[in-house]
């Protein structure tokens, strides 16, 4: 059995992917491929995917490019016809955002140094499988798919009225809630505060699973725009009927640390997952859940939010991380990481230098 660590840069500008193309005799071949190779001994994952870059496509990416690892995946090839020949790869990921100069000199590059088609193509083209990749690659695909900015809810008892605008929508009304019930005053909350297209936690831990369940599908009726990540158990308590119906609106379901103590741990859902993490001991143990569930064929763990980076007014009571104390903790993750506690969206250039990849948070989430 053949086993190769292989280093693999999602090279990007803004919107804009960088594809390859495997030529008919390799391995996976007539597929597209991200850039990358095989790890050298003696070379880390990084160091290979500086130089395998610049070997395949002429661009050095220790200059100027923002670097910070995605994730770490392993993924069994096996080759029926010739059983030898199968092979397990671990694909260390890492998303190379070029610089603006960068890009405009290499935008109408269409081969790389070794004649390999080279092509630029649109997120959602990539994440919508347009292009044939390795099967490996669909869960750096599934890991993409997760928008890097995420707004998350407070309980229902914490908005306040004073906080709304009492403007009331007729559809929140007609759903049956009174204006001054605090269910009624959550949702138009959000109804007016949630940026277009957002990706939102809904974090109800006060509410029972009948009341969030009610919250969810209210606010998906009025705010049809955006895309959820709810929690394990009421992606449990949905039918599978809502569960398809929304399909396209809620896109994860998240379990808390206490809840991935056991990876056997089963989820009736299948919508990929989303884990939090405040410690080392959480952090290795959610990258086992990540394996487990690739090895099962269950869907992926997409994200791992690693919190407090900074103190917080909604958790004062807990110690933060700090940059370093994060950037040490998502060094150690095999999933893309989540900066969380005291952020804003324009934190998300300093998360990715410190190792994380993307950003939530409560209030400065919100217009
Ligand atoms: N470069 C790259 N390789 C990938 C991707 N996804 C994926 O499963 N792989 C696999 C295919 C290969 O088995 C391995 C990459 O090795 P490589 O590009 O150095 O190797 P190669 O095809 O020349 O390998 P070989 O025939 O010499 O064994 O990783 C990807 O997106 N990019």
């Amino acid at each position: 059995m053949i086993n190769i660590d292989v280093a693999v840069a999602v090279i990007h500008f803004g919107d804009q992917y960088l594809l390859g193309f495997r030529n008919a005799k390799q391995h996976q071949g007539n597929r597209y491929e991200f850039v990358g190779g095989k790890i050298e001994a003696n070379e880390t994952a990084k160091q290979a995917l500086v130089r395998e870059v610049f070997e395949e496509i002429g661009l050095d990416i220790a200059k100027q490019s923002v670097i910070n690892p995605l994730g770490v995946l392993r993924h069994h090839y096996a080759e029926i016809e010739v059983p030898s020949k199968s092979k397990t790869v671990c694909l260390h990921v890492f998303r190379v955002a070029l610089s603006e100069s960068q890009f405009t000199e290499f935008a109408h590059h269409n081969e790389g140094c070794e004649g390999q088609q080279l092509q630029w193509v649109s997120c959602e083209d990539l994440i919508n499988n347009k292009y044939p990749l390795p099967d490996a690659n669909k869960t750096i695909l599934q890991w993409l798919k997760l928008p890097n900015i995420i707004a998350i809810t407070q309980e229902v008892g914490a908005i306040k009225a004073s906080q709304n605008n009492t403007d009331l929508n007729e559809q929140s009304k007609a759903k049956g809630y009174s204006a001054h019930r605090p269910e009624q005053q959550w949702l138009d909350y959000y109804q007016q505060t949630l940026p277009e297209q957002a990706c939102v936690y809904i974090r109800l831990k006060q509410s029972n699973l009948a009341q969030r369940k009610d919250l969810v599908l209210a606010l998906l009726a009025i705010r049809p725009d955006i895309k959820l990540i709810i929690d394990y158990e009421l992606a449990n308590f949905l039918d599978s009927d809502t569960n398809a119906a929304m399909a396209d609106q809620i896109i994860a379901q998240h379990l808390t640390q206490q809840a991935y103590l056991d990876t056997e741990f089963k989820l009736l859902s299948d919508l990929p997952v989303t884990v939090s993490a405040h410690s080392e001991a959480s952090v290795l143990q959610a990258n086992k859940l990540a394996q487990y569930r690739l090895n099962h064929n269950l869907s992926p763990v997409v994200g791992i939010f690693i919190s407090p980076v900074q103190a917080t007014n909604t958790h004062p009571e807990a110690t933060p991380l700090g940059w370093e104390g994060f950037a040490s903790l998502a060094q150690d993750s095999e999933i893309p990481v989540i900066a969380l506690g005291g952020m804003a969206p324009a934190n998300i250039g300093q998360v990715r230098y410190y190792q994380g990849d993307k950003v939530a948070g409560i209030g400065k989430f919100l217009t």
